[in-house]
């Protein structure tokens, strides 16, 4: 299949402004890769029932899969080619007709803190608005007095509870606001101090296993290295427990010829965190399984039961 304007490739984004700008990399990068003109790739958005629902916790209303299901059914429907995610709103197991065939390049992993110059600097009994129990823990572990209170909605939401004193801070992903050109907003806390979610800064296409034409197509956007760290990354997660919503970080990056996963599990008053790390080759899920169970066997039974139910 080579897309022209009478039959574009379609890219299935969610509608909002971060998926959007993420939808809009995709297609600039396959435009390049490719040579073909503007015309030849089609942005399709569609509402996530994620979306939809902004007043509740996530976990209450079904969880990660509500970003990704409505993309898949159209895929599916054959009423998209492919699809763009952040590959930390995509579940390690899925169903087999999908296949992430390709990431772009891996931006700023970090997260950045919105309201104070630092996590030391936030006052006594700062309330920060947060919805991911990960940052919740990683928080309460550093600075016990801090209060954390669920926080939805966009990006631009997001922020302007803060800037109305509904919260003293919140904490964003570096790489979101980067991409709506947020750049000079918050400060980056470096990993060493707060270890970013699995996946975190990644952008990933989806398509159906059944139209190899398709993937094929997004072969030359494919950033390999980029996209054996995400692996490493989730293939812990996998290991731990597919669907769990519990407070765990992963990251990967290569370092002297080897992947070097870094990874942490924590109780969600922040009382307690594992963390650990290991050497993985390209596609291995061993050793990541490996990391997995050392955290787990090192754990108390009440931060076992995050994960083992
Ligand atoms: N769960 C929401 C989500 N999914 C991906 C990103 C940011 C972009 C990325 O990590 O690639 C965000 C927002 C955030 O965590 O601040």
């Amino acid at each position: 299949m080579t897309p022209s304007s009478s039959n574009p490739l379609r890219i299935g984004t969610r509608s909002s402004p971060l998926a959007m700008a993420q939808a809009e990399m995709t297609k600039a990068a396959l435009i390049a890769a490719h040579g073909w003109d503007e015309a030849a790739v089609l942005l399709v958005p569609m509402l996530s029932s994620g979306d939809k629902v902004q007043d509740r916790p996530l976990a209450e209303i079904g969880g990660k899969a509500l970003w990704t299901k409505e993309l898949e059914r159209a895929l599916l429907d054959r009423e998209i080619d492919i699809a763009v995610h952040s590959m930390k709103d995509v579940e390690t197991v899925r169903a087999e007709a999908f296949r992430i065939a390709a990431m772009l390049p891996r931006a700023d992993v970090r997260e950045r803190l919105i309201g104070a110059e630092s996590i030391a600097a936030l006052p006594r009994g700062a309330k920060v608005g947060t919805s991911s129990p990960r940052r919740a823990a990683q928080l309460k572990a550093l600075r016990p007095d801090i209060v954390t209170d669920s926080i939805r909605g966009n990006v631009a939401t997001r922020l302007s509870k803060v800037a109305s004193g509904e919260f003293d801070a919140t904490l964003l992903a570096a790489a979101g606001l980067d991409r709506l050109g947020q750049s000079e907003i918050g400060v980056a806390i470096e990993a060493g101090q707060m270890l970013p979610a699995a996946s975190q800064g990644s952008i990933g296409i989806d398509c159906l296993v059944e139209r190899p034409e398709i993937a094929a197509l997004l072969a030359p956007v494919n950033h390999q290295p980029t996209f054996d760290c995400v692996m490493a990354e989730r293939a812990f997660l996998e290991a731990l427990g597919g669907t769990c919503h519990s407070p765990v970080a992963a990251q990967a990056a290569w370092e002297g010829g080897a992947i070097l996963l870094k990874a942490e599990i924590l109780r969600e008053d922040g009382s307690e965190r594992q963390s650990g790390s290991i050497a993985c080759t390209v596609g291995d899920s061993a050793a990541p399984a490996q990391l997995a169970r050392q955290l787990l066997d090192t754990a108390s039974p009440e931060l076992r039961t995050l994960f083992e139910g």
